[in-house]
C-alpha cells in the first residue's frame, strides 16, 4: 500500500501544486462558495479557520474543523456501513450502490475520494473500473446527474477548434477516447460509454500518479447502432445510427487536430472502438500524433506478460515460448494485438519470419478454426489463418471443443466477450494439455462476459492449471487448505505505465519498441518462486510501483529511439543521462499525490 511513509510532506505538495499556483497572498484565486464547489479546492469540513478567513469561507461551515485522517475514517465507515446495510441483495444493487457514494465523494472532494481509491485500490478497482464500470455505463442514462469529461458530437463538426477552449483546465496530460462502439464484452453504448474513460482515468490517477487536474476523459458522439438505445426517450447521445467511412474520419481527425492544437503533447488513449475503428484509426494516427490503442496494445503487452509466466511456471526457460501451442478465442482488436505481438516475440526469440513463427497459433472467432479457406476473412485475421493442409483432422470452422482436442494446446486464451464459452467440455478438454501446467486465461470483461468462471475452470481443467481472468474473481478454495491463485489479466497493468512514460519523455509517438518494453518489464517483475507458485501478475496492492518501472522502461526506450524531446524543466539530455534507476525516481517524483495542500499563502 503507498502511504505517507513513501511520499514525503515535501513532495507531495510540490506535486500537488505544480501546475495550480498563483503568486499573491492566496494559492488560489476563487473565494467563498466557489471554492466549497469545486472538488479539486474543496476540504469540506478540513478548511483550517486561517484559510476559512482569508477565503471567505467562515460560516459556509459548521465550526469545527476535522482532520483529513478523521475525513477520510469517517468515509470508509460509512462505505462498511453501506456493505452491511446491502448484505445479501443483489450483486448488482450492491455494486452501483458503492459506485454511488464513491462518486458522489468525487464530485466533491477529488483529493479525499483519490486518496481512499488509492489506499483501498484492490477494493475499489471492481467498483470505478471492471465489472462494475460496465454496469454503470449500461445505466448510465439513470445515473447521470453531473457531466464529467468532454462530449464531441457529429453535431458538432466545425466546432471542435473552439469547443476545446471550453475545458476549464489549463493544461491537459493525458486523455481517454472512446466512440463507445465496444464497451467492455457489452457491444454498442453510444454515449453511455463514457463511463470507460472516467474509470481509465481513475485508474492513471491511482496507477501512475497523473494529476487529475490533467485528465480528460472524452465521448466521440457518432451516432449509434444499439436499437435499444435508439428508442430510449432518456438516452443522452444522439438518436442517429452511426456515421460510416469519410464522414466517420472526419469527425476524428478534427477531434486529434483541435485536441493537439490547445494541448500538443496531450497523449491520447484510445479505448473500446469496435474492430475496424480501432485498427483503422491506430494506423492513421500513430506516426502523426502521441497515441495508442489500449484494447490493442495495452492488452497485447498484458497478455504476452502472461503467456511468457506460464512458461516459467512450468519450470521452463523462455526460450521455450517458441514451443507452446496457444489457442486464441476471439479474433476482433484485443485478440489480434495479442497475436502480433506475441509472434513477434516468437520471431526474436527463434531467428526466425514471423510467417514460421504463426504455426503454433490458432484463432477461433465466432465461425470457429479461421483458415485460409474462409471466404470474407477480415484482412485483419487473414495473416493467422491456418493452412488447411497443414492441419491434421481439423478443417475450417472447427469449432473450439474440436481444436482444443485435437491441438492439446499448452494455453486457451479467450478475447471473444462471450461469457461461459469456456464451458465443462472445454475445460475437461484441457487435462489432456501437452502442457504440465496448462494455462487459462478468460480475458474478456466484464465478469459475465468472462469465458469461464475462476471456479470452473479448477473445476474442470484441473488443480495444476495457472488461472487469469480479465476482471477479478477471489482465489478458488481446492481443499486441504489449498488454493488456486486468481491473476487478473487487465491492461491496467500497462496503459498507466505506458501513458505516465510516455508522458514524462515528451515522446512524439509511441512505438511498437516502447510498447515491447513495457510487456518486457511486467514480464520480467515476478519471481521465479512466485511465477511456479501460479502467480504472473503483481499484487493489485503494488499497482504504483509497477506503473513506475512500467514508465521508467517507456521513457528509457522512448530515450533510446530518440523520440524523448523532455518533459517541463527535464530535458532530453538529462533523460539521456539517467541510469535506470534514476529514471524510476524521476517517474516516482513525478507522480501526483493527494494530500491536502495550503490554498493561503503564510503571511
Ligand atoms: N482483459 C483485458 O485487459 C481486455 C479484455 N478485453 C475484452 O475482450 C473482449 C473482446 O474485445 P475486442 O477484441 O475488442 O472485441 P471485438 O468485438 O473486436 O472481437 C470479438 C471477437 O470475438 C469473436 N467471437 C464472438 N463470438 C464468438 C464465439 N462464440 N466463439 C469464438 N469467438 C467469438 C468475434 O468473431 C470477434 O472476432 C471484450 O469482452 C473485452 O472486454 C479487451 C481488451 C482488454
Ligand atoms: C480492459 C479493457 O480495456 C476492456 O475490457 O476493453
Ligand atoms: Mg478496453
Amino acid at each position: 500500500m503507498w502511504n505517507l511513509v513513501k511520499f514525503t510532506a515535501a513532495s507531495c505538495r510540490r506535486s500537488r501544486w505544480l501546475s495550480t499556483a498563483i503568486p499573491g497572498p492566496c494559492i488560489v484565486h476563487k473565494r467563498g462558495a466557489d471554492i466549497l464547489h469545486d472538488p479539486w479546492f474543496n476540504k469540506d469540513t478540513g478548511f483550517p479557520l486561517t484559510e476559512r478567513d482569508r477565503l471567505g469561507i467562515r460560516g459556509l461551515l459548521p465550526p469545527r474543523v476535522i482532520s483529513f485522517e478523521q475525513q477520510y475514517a469517517r468515509f470508509m465507515e460509512s462505505y462498511r456501513s453501506l456493505e452491511r446495510n446491502t448484505h445479501g441483495q443483489p450483486d448488482g444493487i450492491v455494486s452501483l450502490a458503492k459506485w454511488r457514494i464513491l462518486n458522489r465523494l468525487h464530485d466533491r472532494n477529488e483529493t479525499l475520494y483519490y486518496r481512499v481509491l488509492i489506499d483501498n485500490i484492490r477494493n475499489f478497482a471492481p467498483i470505478i473500473y471492471t465489472p462494475t464500470v460496465g454496469l454503470v455505463c449500461q445505466n448510465y442514462s439513470g445515473l447521470f446527474r453531473r457531466p464529467r469529461g468532454m462530449y464531441f458530437s457529429a453535431k458538432d463538426k466545425g466546432e471542435m477548434m473552439s469547443m476545446i477552449y471550453n475545458w476549464p483546465g489549463q493544461q491537459v496530460d493525458m486523455i481517454v477516447l472512446t466512440d463507445g462502439s465496444r464497451i467492455l464484452g457489452l457491444g454498442d453504448l453510444g454515449v453511455q460509454g463514457i463511463g470507460i474513460p472516467i474509470g481509465k482515468l481513475d485508474m492513471y490517477v491511482a496507477a501512475a500518479g497523473i494529476n487529475p487536474q490533467r485528465i480528460l476523459p472524452v465521448m466521440l458522439d457518432i451516432g449509434t447502432n444499439n436499437e435499444k438505445l435508439l428508442n430510449d426517450r432518456l438516452y443522452l447521445g444522439l438518436r442517429q445510427p452511426r456515421l460510416e467511412g469519410e464522414e466517420y474520419l472526419s469527425i476524428v481527425d478534427e477531434f486529434m487536430e483541435a485536441v493537439h492544437t490547445r494541448w500538443p503533447k496531450a497523449i491520447v488513449q484510445f479505448e473500446d472502438f469496435q474492430m475496424k475503428w480501432a485498427f483503422e484509426t491506430l494506423q492513421r494516427y500513430r506516426k502523426r500524433f502521441c497515441m495508442f490503442n489500449d484494447d490493442i496494445q495495452g492488452t497485447a503487452g498484458v497478455a504476452l506478460a502472461g503467456l511468457l509466466g506460464t512458461v516459467r511456471a512450468q519450470g521452463r526457460p523462455l526460450s521455450d515460448f517458441v514451443n507452446q501451442k496457444i489457442v486464441v478465442v476471439g479474433a476482433g482488436s484485443a485478440g489480434l494485438g495479442v497475436l502480433n505481438m506475441a509472434i513477434q516475440a516468437v520471431s526474436r526469440m527463434a531467428g526466425n519470419n514471423d510467417s514460421t513463427a504463426r504455426n503454433q497459433f490458432f484463432l477461433i472467432d465466432k465461425d470457429g478454426l479461421i483458415t485460409k479457406e474462409r471466404t470474407n476473412i477480415d484482412p485483419a485475421a487473414a495473416p493467422f489463418a491456418k493452412d488447411p493442409r497443414e492441419l491434421e483432422g481439423l478443417s475450417e470452422g472447427a469449432n473450439l471443443l474440436e481444436v482444443v482436442k485435437k491441438v492439446r494446446p499448452h494455453v486457451l486464451l479467450g478475447l471473444s466477450g462471450v461469457g461461459g464459452i469456456f464451458n465443462e467440455e472445454v475445460l475437461k478438454a484441457m487435462r489432456e494439455s501437452d502442457s504440465s501446467k496448462p494455462a487459462i486465461f478468460a480475458m474478456s470483461n466484464p465478469t459475465m462476459n468472462a469465458e469461464c468462471t475462476a471456479a470452473d475452470a479448477f473445476k474442470y481443467a484441473g488443480e495444476n492449471i495457472v488461472f487469469a481472468s480479465g476482471s477479478p474473481f477471489e482465489n478458488v478454495a481446492l481443499g486441504n487448505g489449498k488454493f488456486g491463485h486468481v491473476n487478473q489479466a487487465n491492461n491496467m497493468y500497462l496503459f498507466p505505465g505506458i501513458g505516465l512514460g510516455s508522458l514524462l519523455s515528451g515522446a512524439r509517438y509511441i512505438t511498437d519498441g516502447m510498447l515491447q518494453a513495457a510487456a518486457e518489464c511486467l514480464a520480467s517483475y515476478m519471481t521465479d518462486e512466485e511465477v511456479q507458485s501460479g502467480i504472473l501478475y503483481p499484487s493489485i496492492d503494488s499497482i504504483r510501483e509497477i506503473t513506475a518501472e512500467v514508465g521508467a522502461a517507456v521513457l528509457r526506450s522512448a530515450v533510446s529511439e530518440n523520440l524523448a524531446e523532455g518533459h517541463g524543466d527535464v530535458g532530453p539530455r538529462e533523460l539521456r543521462l539517467m541510469a535506470k534507476e534514476e529514471t524510476i525516481e524521476y517517474i516516482k517524483r513525478n507522480m501526483w499525490f493527494p494530500i491536502y495542500s495550503p490554498l493561503v499563502h503564510e503571511k
